[in-house]
C-alpha cells in the first residue's frame, strides 16, 4: 500500500463538500476553527437536485456575508395550487403575508450549482478551511481526543488526518454514518417519481402555468414547480410496472411532458428517477463523530425543505461544536443536536409525509373523498394553507427548562433604523446568544442591567420608530412589538441560530431564564448569584 507521509490535525473534519458541508466548513472557518472538508467528487454537481430554500436558511446565508452573492440565483417561490381529481382547486400554498417576519421573502426557488459554488467559494476563503478534493474518507478511528480519518487520495495514496470532531455530510449514502454504526429509521414512505428539470425557451414560458401546482389525479399524480429565471421542475409519479430508468429516456420524458411542451419548447436539463423515502437516523452523534443532512435523514420533497434541513442541521450544530472548541461548554452540549433535530425532522417529516399521501393517492374513489375533504377543511372553499405555518419548532433540548411562549420557534427578525439607514436586526447585533427587550416596557432598563450581567449574552432594546425610547434601536415596521404583543412577553433570550431560548414577562422571569442559559451552556449550576430583588445589580 502507498503512504504519504505526515498526519495533520484539525479541529473538524467535514465529510462531504454539498451545501450542508459547505455550509457547516463556512461557518466554522468564520469562527475561527481549524477545518478539513473533502469530497470524495472533484467539482460542483452541475444539475439542480434541491431547489426551494427559505427565509430562515437565507438569513444563515446573510448572516455569513452570502446574501448579495447568491441574490442573482434566487427569486420568491410562486403559491402552490392543488388540483384535485376533476381540475378543481382545492388547496392553495402560500407564503406568510408582509411585513415578512424574517426580513427576506419566505419562500424561495433557486438555481443550486450556482448557490452551491458561491458557499464553495465562501469556505474556501478562510485560511483556517482547507478544501480537499477527489478524496475518499476509508475509516475513522476514535481515540480518547481525537478522531483519525484514512483518506485516500484522488492518485490512490492513503494517508492519515486527525480531528478533534468530524461531521459526515456525505449523503443519503453516508460513509461516516455506516462507519460510525449509526442506523436509519423507517419512518414510512416509500413512492417512485421522476424529477424531469427543463430549461423552457422564453416561447413557450407563457403556455405553462403562472403558479407552482400539485396535479393530484389518481391516475398520475404530478407537481410542477416554478423554478428561477426559465428553470421549471416536473415530478412525476411513476406507476406499478414502469421501469424508472426507461422512464429517465428522453423519448418518454418528453412523451410524459407533452400535456405542456413539446422537445421542441425547451431543453432538457434533469431526468432522474428517485424513490422518495422517509428516513431519520436513531442517534446523529458516535462520539466524535456526527451526521448532518442527508447523511443524518431523507423525506419527499413536497413541501421542498430538504436542502433546508440538512442547513438547520449544519448552523445548529456548528454554534455548539464553537462553544465546545474553546472549551465554553462540555462536550455533552452536542447531545442536544441529536435531540433537538430528530424531534424538528420526525415532526416536520410526518406533516411532508401527510401532504404527499394526499397528492399520491391512486384510488379514484378515495381522492375523491380526499378533495371533499380538503374543500370541507377550506369551509366549501379551496384550503388556504401557509408554508410557514407547516415548519415546526424546536420543542425540546437546549431550550427554557420551563414552557415559555414562543419557546423553540425562530425568532422575527425586524428592520432597524441605524445610523440614518434601515437595517435588518441581525447586521446590528450579531447572531450570538442575544437578550432582547420590549423597549417600551417600564421594565426595560431593568432588564438591560439583568443581561448586561451575563457574559455570554448582548442585551439590545427594541422599540417602535418614533417613540424615542432611551437606549432602544427603533423597528419600521412593528414586526417585533406585534410578536412581543402576540406573545404577551417582554423579553426573549435568542440563541445563535436564531431559535427563541425562552421569553419572560417581568424582570423575576427573565432572571430565571439567565440562570437557565448559564446551567445549559456550562453543564455546571448557574454560576451567578441567588438574589431576591431581580431589579438589584449584583455581581456575576
Ligand atoms: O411549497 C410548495 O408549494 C411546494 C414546494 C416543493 C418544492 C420542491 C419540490 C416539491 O415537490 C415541492
Amino acid at each position: 500500500m502507498t503512504e504519504r507521509a505526515g498526519a495533520t490535525d484539525y479541529d473538524v473534519l467535514v465529510v462531504g463538500f454539498g451545501p450542508t458541508g459547505a455550509v457547516a466548513a463556512g461557518q466554522l472557518g468564520r469562527l475561527g476553527h481549524r477545518t478539513l472538508v473533502i469530497d470524495r467528487l472533484t467539482a460542483v454537481y452541475d444539475k439542480p437536485r434541491a431547489i426551494a430554500l427559505d427565509h430562515e436558511i437565507f438569513r444563515h446565508f446573510d448572516n455569513m456575508g452570502l446574501a448579495e452573492a447568491i441574490s442573482p440565483f434566487v427569486e420568491p417561490f410562486t403559491a402552490s395550487e392543488h388540483f384535485g381529481v376533476d381540475g378543481q382547486l382545492i388547496r392553495r400554498i402560500d407564503m406568510v403575508a408582509k411585513p415578512y417576519p424574517l426580513g427576506y421573502t419566505p419562500s424561495m426557488v433557486f438555481s443550486q450549482p450556482a448557490v452551491e459554488a458561491e458557499l464553495r467559494r465562501h469556505a474556501t476563503s478562510f485560511s483556517n478551511v482547507r478544501v480537499e478534493l477527489g478524496v475518499e474518507l476509508l475509516d475513522l478511528v476514535q481515540t480518547p481526543d481525537r478522531v483519525e480519518a484514512r483518506l485516500k487520495d484522488g492518485d490512490g495514496w492513503h494517508r492519515s488526518v486527525t480531528a478533534r470532531y468530524v461531521i459526515g455530510c456525505d449523503g443519503a449514502a453516508s460513509t461516516v454514518r455506516q462507519i460510525a454504526g449509526l442506523d436509519l429509521e423507517d419512518l414510512i414512505f416509500d413512492e417512485p417519481w421522476l424529477v424531469v428539470d427543463v430549461r423552457v425557451k422564453e416561447s413557450a414560458l407563457a403556455r405553462l402555468p403562472r403558479c407552482s401546482a400539485q396535479f393530484c389525479n389518481p391516475s398520475r399524480p404530478v407537481s410542477f414547480l416554478i423554478g428561477p429565471n426559465n428553470h421549471r421542475r416536473w415530478e412525476i409519479m411513476l406507476l406499478p410496472g414502469e421501469d424508472a430508468r426507461q422512464m429517465e429516456r428522453p423519448d418518454n420524458v418528453w412523451k410524459l411532458l407533452s400535456p405542456w411542451l413539446t422537445p421542441n419548447d425547451g431543453e432538457l436539463w434533469r431526468a432522474a428517477s428517485y424513490r422518495f423515502h422517509a428516513l431519520v437516523a436513531t442517534d446523529w452523534r458516535s462520539g466524535k463523530i456526527l451526521i448532518a443532512g442527508d447523511a443524518a435523514h431523507q423525506q419527499p420533497p413536497f413541501i421542498g425543505q430538504g436542502m433546508c434541513q440538512g442547513l438547520r442541521d449544519a448552523t445548529n450544530l456548528v454554534w455548539k461544536l464553537d462553544r465546545v472548541l474553546k472549551g465554553l461548554s462540555s462536550d455533552s452540549l452536542l447531545d442536544s443536536y441529536t435531540v433537538e433535530r430528530k424531534q424538528h425532522v420526525i415532526e416536520l417529516t410526518g406533516k411532508i409525509k401527510a401532504i404527499g399521501q394526499s397528492i399520491c393517492e391512486r384510488d379514484l374513489a378515495a381522492a375523491r373523498r380526499r378533495d371533499a375533504q380538503v374543500l370541507a377543511d377550506g369551509g366549501g372553499k379551496p384550503l388556504l394553507v401557509t408554508r410557514q405555518e407547516i415548519i415546526p419548532p424546536l420543542r425540546a433540548g437546549c431550550l427554557a427548562s420551563r414552557e415559555t411562549p414562543a419557546r423553540g420557534s425562530l425568532f422575527p427578525q425586524p428592520r432597524v433604523a441605524s445610523g440614518g439607514t434601515v437595517r435588518l436586526l441581525d447586521g446590528v447585533t450579531g447572531s450570538g446568544w442575544r437578550l432582547f427587550v420590549d423597549g417600551c416596557s417600564n421594565d426595560a432598563a431593568a432588564m438591560l442591567s439583568l443581561g448586561a450581567l451575563c457574559p455570554d449574552i448582548s442585551a439590545t432594546a427594541v422599540a417602535p420608530a418614533g417613540t424615542s425610547r432611551p437606549n432602544a434601536l427603533e423597528e419600521t415596521e412593528d414586526v417585533l412589538a406585534s410578536w412581543f404583543a402576540r406573545h404577551g412577553v417582554i423579553a426573549a433570550i435568542v440563541r445563535p441560530d436564531h431559535y427563541v431560548f425562552g421569553t419572560a414577562r417581568n424582570p423575576a422571569e427573565l432572571d430565571g431564564l439567565l440562570r437557565d442559559v448559564d446551567a445549559r451552556l456550562r453543564d455546571v449550576p448557574a454560576m451567578r448569584d441567588k438574589i431576591s430583588d431581580p431589579k438589584m445589580e449584583r455581581t456575576p
